[in-house]
C-alpha cells in the first residue's frame, strides 16, 4: 500500500489570500495541493484556471499541484495546466471523447494522470487503459461545491477500485475527495484509499496541523487495525 497522502482542497481556502493559504498548509503538513477546476458547464460552479495554477508556481509552491479538471471538453485545459506547472492531472472519462488520447497527452508531457469517477460513473471506463493511468479518483460527492457530506456507497466502491488496482499490478493511487473528515477518514482508509481530499475539514479550522495530525493518526490506526 502507497504511503497515505493528505492533499487540502483550495476551493475552501480564502481565495483573498491563496498563497499565504497553501504556504500554511504545507507548512502544517500536507502532502499536495488539490485544485479543482470547475467550468459552469460540466458542473455548476465556476473556479479557477491555469493562470492561478502558474501563480502559486511563481509564489514559490514547489509541493506537487494535484489539478482536477471538472471541465468540458478537457483537451485544450489539459494542455494550459501542462504549462502553467501542474503535477498531476486528473478528468472525468464523460468529459473526453478520447480518454486514451486525453491521457496520453499528460503522460508525453512527463506528468501523471488519472480518471475521476462521479458516485454515478461506473468504474469500467477505467478498463482499457490501466497502463496509462497513476490516479483513480473517486468522487465521494456530487462535483461542484466543497462542504457536503460524505456518499456511504463510496465506500463499497472504493473497494471495488482497490480490488482493480491491485489485480492490475501497477502502482495507482487511489483518491478520494468529498466530505473526507476526521470521523470518516479511517472508515475510507480501511475501504482501499491512499490519498485524502479535504477541503473544508481543513481550511474551515483554525489550526491546520493539528487536524492534518489528527487524519494521520486516523488513517495509520486503520491501516493497522
Ligand atoms: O471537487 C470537489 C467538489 O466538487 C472537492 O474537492 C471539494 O472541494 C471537497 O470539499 P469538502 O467536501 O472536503 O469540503
Amino acid at each position: 500500500m502507497n504511503e497515505p497522502l493528505i492533499a487540502p482542497s483550495i476551493l475552501s481556502a480564502d481565495f483573498a489570500r491563496l498563497g499565504e493559504e497553501v504556504d500554511n498548509v504545507l507548512a502544517a503538513g500536507a502532502d499536495m495541493v488539490h485544485f479543482d477546476v470547475m467550468d459552469n458547464h460540466y458542473v455548476p460552479n465556476l473556479t479557477i484556471g491555469p493562470m492561478v495554477c502558474e501563480a502559486l508556481r511563481k509564489h514559490g509552491v514547489t509541493a506537487p499541484i494535484d489539478v482536477h479538471l471538472m471541465v468540458k471538453p478537457v483537451d485544450d485545459l489539459i494542455q494550459m495546466f501542462i504549462d502553467a506547472g501542474a503535477s498531476y492531472i486528473t478528468f472525468h472519462p464523460e468529459a473526453s471523447e478520447h480518454i486514451d488520447r486525453s491521457l496520453q497527452m499528460v503522460r508525453e508531457a512527463g506528468l501523471k494522470t488519472g480518471l475521476v469517477f462521479n458516485p454515478a460513473t461506473p468504474l469500467h471506463y477505467m478498463d482499457y487503459v490501466m497502463d496509462k493511468i497513476d490516479m483513480i479518483l473517486l468522487m465521494s460527492v456530487n462535483p461542484g461545491f466543497g462542504g457536503q457530506s460524505f456518499i456511504p456507497g463510496t465506500l463499497d466502491k472504493l473497494r471495488e477500485a482497490r480490488r482493480k488496482i491491485d489485480a492490475s499490478g501497477r502502482n495507482i493511487r487511489l483518491e478520494v475527495d468529498g466530505g473526507v473528515k476526521e470521523d470518516n477518514i479511517g472508515e475510507i482508509a480501511a475501504a482501499g484509499a491512499d490519498t485524502f481530499v479535504a477541503g473544508s475539514a481543513i481550511f474551515k479550522k483554525d489550526d491546520y496541523s493539528r487536524i492534518i495530525t489528527d487524519m494521520r493518526e486516523r488513517i495509520a490506526e486503520a491501516r493497522s487495525a
